[in-house]
């Protein structure tokens, strides 16, 4: 693999670091069986309203009502729609779990030592997930690993940066991070996210894990099955994080 001088890596959560079927099997469904009653528990505050006009102004239903709201939330979920909404709500709903102990972020055993590396060498990392920026944080703070967030540099989401299949939302982040594109590189396990980050000017590498169903190759990427050896060349330059995405 042939990889130019890097400043930032940029990581996608589901199927890259993490295990897409510990979301689909053990979050997702946390989260669904919980939206009725956290509209229960929140009726009357601003936070029900926030979410629920939210969730009217995503759907085009000015008018709906709560239990509209929370069919529309199961319906998202089923259809793995990455909606702003329901992306919030989830990592709020995540984020008691991971509180009273009964969740956790799934993390492959390669990626700390990965992010150990690369932070050493100079090199930037950075997170980009459909999930909320809040609910990227708690995934790697609650992982199976311990506290992983003190490798980690920021994190972008569908607010911050836009959706991940649109070149728009990497030229978005190369901006936040003042690195140059073609010093930034792109992990996913999705063609059409690294496309889009092609697009844009970054540079990317597949991750396809081996137990994913869809095979170890992805057209005009090359693939990793992990992190294990992946040790981009360091840019001389090295990076500092644009202050909006550090962690706090
Ligand atoms: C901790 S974020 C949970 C993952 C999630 O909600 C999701 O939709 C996965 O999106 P990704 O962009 O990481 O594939
Ligand atoms: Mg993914």
């Amino acid at each position: 693999m042939n990889l130019a001088p890097v400043r930032t890596v940029v990581l996608d959560i589901e199927g890259t670091t993490g295990s897409a079927d510990h979301v689909h099997t053990v979050l997702f469904p946390y989260a669904r069986e919980r939206f009725a009653a956290w509209f229960a528990a929140h009726r009357g505050q601003a936070r029900w309203t926030s979410v629920l006009d939210g969730i009217r102004a995503a759907t085009g239903a000015p008018d709906l009502d709560e239990s509209g709201a929370v069919a529309a939330l199961h319906a998202w979920t089923d259809a793995d729609v990455k909606a702003a909404p329901l992306k919030a709500l989830q990592g709020e709903i995540w984020a008691a779990g991971y509180a009273d102990g009964t969740l956790h972020g799934h993390v492959y055993d390669d990626v700390p030592a990965a992010l150990a590396r690369w932070q050493a060498a100079g090199i930037g990392r950075h997170v980009y997930s459909s999930g909320s920026v809040f609910a990227q944080r708690h995934w790697f703070a609650h992982s199976n690993h311990g506290d992983l967030t003190g490798l980690l540099d920021g994190y972008f989401d569908l607010t911050t940066a836009g959706p991940k299949r649109e070149p728009e939302s990497y030229r978005t982040i190369s901006r936040a991070l003042d690195v140059p594109p073609g010093q930034t590189l792109f992990l996913s396990d999705v063609r059409a996210e690294l496309d889009a980050a092609a697009a844009a000017g970054w540079q990317t590498v597949a991750v396809r894990r081996p137990d994913d169903p869809r095979g170890p190759s992805v057209d005009g990427h090359p693939v990793l099955a992990d992190l294990a050896r992946l040790d981009p060349p360091p840019h001389p330059g090295g990076t500092t994080p644009a202050p909006s995405t550090r962690t706090p």
